[in-house]
C-alpha cells in the first residue's frame, strides 16, 4: 500500500497521501492494526446504564495504577526507625518507622502529595465497590451463563485479587490503624493449626513486628498484584469483546444478535468521557473528602491498638466473622488450636466460594447446555435474584458484626448486645432477605403479567350505564408487552419415572436425586407465575373489553 498515489475526487490530480496516511500505511504494513480494527472497531455495544458498572471498575482500576506509580517515586518501603523531625510540630521527636516518615511526607511536603494520596485511597474504595456492584449486576441478569463462565471466574478472581491489594496498601503507611491490620491478619495466620506459628515467622522475619514486613508488602502491593490483575483485566475484556455483551429483551433482539452502538466512534465517545468523569468525581473526592489522616492517627506501636479501629469497607466482614465469632480455643496432643479465629478465617474464602461457583451450580441443576445472551430481569428468576440478596445481606450483617464498637458507641449500645444481635442475625437474615426476596419477585411477575394482559392503569375511574365503576387500562405498546413476555420460564428437571416399561426399578443416582429436588426448589411449583400468553391476551380482546 505504502507510496500508493491517490486521484483527488475533485479534479483529477494525483494527491501524494498525507503524513497521517503514511504513518497509517507504515504501522498496518507491521502490525497489521488496520485489519483487526476494520473487523473489531465496529462491534455493536448494547446500551444499558447499569453497563457502566464494569467502566467504573476499569477506569478507578487505571486511576489506581497512575496514582500508584506516582506515589512510589515518594513512599520508602522501609522498617527502619527513625525520630521523626519536619513540619508536623505534634509529632516531632517521635520513633517511628521510615514508611511511616515517609507517607508523612507524602502528606506535608510534597507538592500535591496529599491530594495523590487521597485519590489512590479513594479510587481504591470505589474501585472494590464498584467490582461488588458489577459482579451483582451480572449476577442478578444471569449474564454469567453459558458462554461467560469463564470471564465470571476471571472477575471473581479480579475481585479476590482487589481485597488482597487493598489489604496491602492500606498496611503500607505503617501507621496505627495500618500496624493494627496487619497484627489481625497475623493473628489469622498464627490460628492455622500446626504450621501457623512457622508461616508467621516465616513472614514477618521473626517474631511481629519484626523489621521485613513492609518491604515484602511492597512488591506484592505495586507489581506483582497489580500485574497479575492488569493480565486479568485485559483477558476478561478480550472475552467481553469476543463473546460479545448481553443485551437486554426487546423488539428485534435475539439470542444471535447484538443491537446497540458502535464501539468506534460512538461507545469509544462515551466510554472516553466516561473515564473522565470518574476521574473528575475521584478528584474532587481526593481534594475535599478528608481519607485516612495518617498523622492524626499516629505511628504504629505493637503495644498501642486505637479504639474504633476499622479496615476499609470491603473487609469489614471479614473481621466481623471473627468478632463475632465465641473465642472457642482447644489443646490437641500439646498444639492449641484457636478455633475462634480459624473458624471465621476458613468462613471468609468459602462466603466468597459460594458466589464463584454458583454459575456451575446453576448449570447443573437446569441442565441448560444453550448459550443465552438476553439477559434476565431480575424479577424473571426470584430464587437466583433471593440467593444474590441473602449473600449481600449475610456481608451487610458481617460489616455491623465488624464494625461493632463504632456501631456501639454511635447508638449508645452494650457492644454485647450487637455482638448477640450479629451471632443470631447471620443465621436470620439471609433466611428472611431470600424469603421477601423472593416473594417481591413474584409479586412483580404479577403485575407484569397483568399489565401484558390488561394494560397499564390509568388512574382514570369511569361509570358504566348500569352504575358499576371501572378504572380505565391504556393498552401497552407491542414492544412493551415483548419485553414483559420475552423471557423462558424453566421446568424443572425430572426424575422421569422410577420403573421401565418391564416394572423393573431403576436405579437413580443420589447427585441426580439432589438435582431434581434442587430444580423443584428452584422452578417448581410456587417460584414463578405464569407469563401472560399470545393467547390469553388475544381472548381478553376479543372478549367485552371489561376489565
Ligand atoms: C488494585 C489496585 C490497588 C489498590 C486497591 C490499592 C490500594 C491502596 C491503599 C488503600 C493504600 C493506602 C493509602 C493511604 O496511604 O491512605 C495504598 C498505598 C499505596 N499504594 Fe496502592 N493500590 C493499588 C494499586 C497500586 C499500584 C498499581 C501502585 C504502584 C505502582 C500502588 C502504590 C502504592 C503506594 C506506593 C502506596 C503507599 C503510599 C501511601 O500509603 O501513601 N498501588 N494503596
Ligand atoms: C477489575 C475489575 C473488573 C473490570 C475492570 C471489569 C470490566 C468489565 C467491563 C468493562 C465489562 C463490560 C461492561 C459491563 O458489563 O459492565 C465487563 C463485563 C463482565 N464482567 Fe467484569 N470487570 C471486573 C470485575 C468483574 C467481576 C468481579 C465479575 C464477576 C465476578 C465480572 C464479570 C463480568 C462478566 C460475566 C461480564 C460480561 C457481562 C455481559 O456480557 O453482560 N467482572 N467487565
Amino acid at each position: 500500500m505504502s507510496g500508493r498515489i491517490e486521484r483527488s475526487r475533485s479534479n483529477g490530480r494525483p494527491v501524494a497521501p498525507s503524513k497521517g496516511e503514511r504513518l497509517a500505511d507504515w504501522a498496518d504494513g507491521r502490525i497489521g492494526l488496520n485489519a483487526l480494527a476494520k473487523t473489531q472497531m465496529r462491534k455493536v455495544f448494547p446500551d444499558h446504564w447499569s453497563f457502566m458498572f464494569g467502566e467504573i471498575c476499569l477506569y478507578s482500576f487505571l486511576i489506581l495504577i497512575l496514582t500508584g506509580v506516582w506515589l512510589t517515586l515518594f513512599f520508602e518501603p522501609s522498617n527502619v526507625e527513625v525520630v521523626y523531625e519536619g513540619p508536623y510540630e505534634p509529632l516531632n521527636g517521635i520513633l517511628m518507622t521510615r514508611a511511616y516518615e515517609s507517607t508523612l511526607e507524602i502528606s506535608m511536603e510534597v507538592r500535591g502529595g496529599l491530594l495523590i494520596r487521597q485519590i489512590h485511597h479513594w479510587a481504591a474504595l470505589i474501585f472494590v465497590v464498584g467490582m461488588l456492584v458489577h459482579m451483582m449486576r451480572v449476577f442478578f441478569t444471569g449474564a454469567f451463563r453459558k458462554p461467560r463462565e469463564v470471564n465470571w471466574l476471571f472477575g471473581w478472581t479480579l475481585l479476590m485479587l482487589g481485597l488482597i491489594t487493598g489489604l496491602t496498601g492500606y498496611s503500607l503507611p505503617d501507621d496505627l490503624l495500618s500496624g493494627t491490620g496487619i497484627r489481625f491478619a497475623q493473628g489469622a495466620i498464627l490460628s492455622v493449626p500446626v504450621v501457623g506459628t512457622y508461616l508467621s515467622m516465616f513472614l514477618f522475619g521473626g517474631e511481629f513486628p519484626g523489621h521485613d514486613i513492609i518491604a515484602r508488602l511492597y512488591p506484592i502491593h505495586v507489581l506483582l498484584l497489580p500485574g497479575i490483575m492488569l493480565g486479568l483485566v485485559v483477558a476478561h475484556l478480550i472475552l467481553v469483546f469476543y463473546h460479545k455483551h448481553t443485551q437486554f429483551a426487546g423488539p428485534g433482539r435475539t439470542e444471535k444478535n447484538v443491537i446497540g452502538m458502535p464501539f468506534m466512534p460512538i461507545y469509544m465517545a462515551k466510554a472516553g468521557g466516561f473515564f473522565f468523569l470518574v476521574f473528575g468525581v475521584l478528584a474532587v473526592l481526593g481534594a475535599v473528602a478528608q481519607i485516612n489522616p495518617v498523622w492524626a492517627i499516629g505511628p504504629y506501636r505493637p503495644d498501642l491498638v486505637s479504639t474504633g479501629a476499622q479496615p476499609d469497607w470491603y473487609l469489614g466482614f471479614s473481621e466481623g466473622l471473627i468478632r463475632v465469632m465465641p473465642g472457642w480455643e482447644i489443646n490437641l496432643f500439646g498444639h492449641t488450636l484457636a478455633l475462634g479465629v480459624f473458624i471465621p478465617f476458613t468462613l471468609f474464602p468459602l462466603i466468597m466460594m459460594a458466589i464463584a461457583v454458583y454459575p456451575f451450580i446453576e448449570a447443573w441443576i437446569t441442565g441448560d447446555k444453550r448459550e443465552h445472551h438476553i439477559a434476565d430481569r431480575p424479577r424473571n428468576a426470584p430464587t437466583r435474584t433471593g440467593l444474590g440478596v441473602a449473600w449481600l445481606s449475610l456481608y451487610g450483617v458481617l460489616l455491623i458484626g465488624g464494625g461493632n464498637d463504632i456501631v456501639a458507641t454511635h447508638l449508645h449500645l452494650s457492644i454485647n448486645v450487637i455482638t448477640w444481635f450479629v451471632r443470631i442475625a447471620v443465621f436470620v437474615v439471609p433466611v428472611l432477605a431470600f424469603v421477601v426476596t423472593r416473594r417481591i419477585c413474584l409479586g412483580l411477575q404479577h403485575r407484569d403479567r397483568d399489565k401484558a394482559l390488561h394494560g397499564r392503569e390509568s388512574g382514570i375511574i369511569k361509570r358504566l350505564p348500569h352504575g358499576e365503576f371501572i378504572e380505565v387500562h391504556e393498552p401497552l405498546s407491542q414492544a412493551q408487552r415483548h419485553v414483559l413476555t420475552a423471557h423462558e420460564q424453566t421446568l424443572p428437571y425430572e426424575l422421569g419415572p422410577r420403573r421401565d416399561a418391564n416394572g423393573v426399578e431403576r436405579r437413580v443416582k443420589r447427585s441426580d436425586r439432589l438435582r431434581a429436588r434442587l430444580a423443584r426448589a428452584m422452578y417448581g411449583p410456587g417460584t414463578q407465575v405464569p407469563k401472560a400468553t399470545a393467547e390469553e391476551y388475544r381472548e381478553l380482546q376479543h372478549g367485552d373489553g371489561h376489565h
